[in-house]
């Protein structure tokens, strides 16, 4: 269980740009929850994947894991039950080390136990396992070095690394914006499948309204720092790009503006 409580972000506070990144925001994500989180350009969806890893402290409130607080707790020390992959395909994995010494990391991330870390041939059994879910056959190249894969696969090398121990969340930052329609498919298909097997809970900012719409159990919409609308997974089942955009327009007041914004 996430929660965030009353959490509020303001930048440059008291000053003629003072931004609402994020007001009075309270949240409750259910074990399991897949959540798709849209809104305007500047609306806080950054805000409030950066606030819930760490990579940002809320001016006010809490964030919760299981009813424990950890808005105090740093980034690095969140990662063990945090995962999260960028939209720069770059972001998440180390271009000059190998696919198996990233997972390398990606394993000592998360302190798991359960194999003896010396059983080198153990562990690449376990690599090799996980790598071939991804039916891309990295499996086969574990000593390349990952600055070499296309976009595609360092997508789907980062969402394993991300969920390689299990994490408790899944930060899922425009994902598969920066790739190809193609590949764009591939990591949102590896995705619903690792987030259903692990039962992870995810939240997913996109900017695919349609994506928006068919993934997940449950949609949120942001506008200037608040949340505006909640959708659960009953309606999103027969909304339409349309519907969505009239609802934004109707309680915002204003049409989504979002530079990014794919319809479907
Ligand atoms: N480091 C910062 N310093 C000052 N203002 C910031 C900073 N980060 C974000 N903001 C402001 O806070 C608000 C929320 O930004 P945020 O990046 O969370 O929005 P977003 O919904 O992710 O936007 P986009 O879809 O355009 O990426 C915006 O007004 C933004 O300009």
């Amino acid at each position: 269980m996430l929660d965030l409580v009353n959490v509020s972000k303001l930048f440059n506070p008291g000053t003629l740009d003072e931004k609402i990144a994020l007001m009075d925001a309270t949240l409750r994500f259910k074990p399991g929850d897949f959540v798709t989180v849209i809104g305007s350009n500047g609306a806080g969806k950054s805000t409030l994947m950066n606030i819930i890893s760490g990579v940002m402290k809320p001016d006010i409130g809490k964030v919760l894991i299981e009813g424990n607080e950890i808005q105090h707790i740093p980034e690095h020390k969140r990662s063990r039950w945090i995962g999260r992959v960028f939209q720069d395909p770059m972001a998440g994995t180390a271009p000059r080390m190998t696919i198996e010494e990233n997972l390398t990391m990606a394993y000592k991330r998360g302190k798991s136990r359960g194999l003896a870390w010396g059983a080198t041939s153990a562990k690449r059994q376990l690599f090799r396992e996980q790598l071939s879910r991804l039916g891309i056959g990295l499996e086969n190249r574990m000593s390349a070095k990952v600055g070499l894969l296309s976009g595609g696969e360092r997508q789907a090398l980062s969402l394993l690394m991300a969920t390689f121990t299990k994490p408790q969340i899944l930060l899922l930052d425009e994902h598969t914006a920066a790739l190809d329609p193609a590949r764009a498919e591939l990591i949102t298909r590896l995705t619903e499948e690792i987030v259903r097997e692990m039962k992870l809970t995810t939240l997913m900012v996109t900017h695919n309204m349609e994506q928006a719409i068919r993934l997940g159990n449950r949609l949120i919409m942001m506008d200037k720092g608040r949340i505006i609308l909640d959708i659960t997974e009953q309606r999103k089942q027969s909304l339409t790009v349309a519907q969505l955009l009239g609802e934004f327009e109707r309680i915002s007041g204003h049409q989504l503006s979002d530079d990014r914004i794919v319809l479907g």
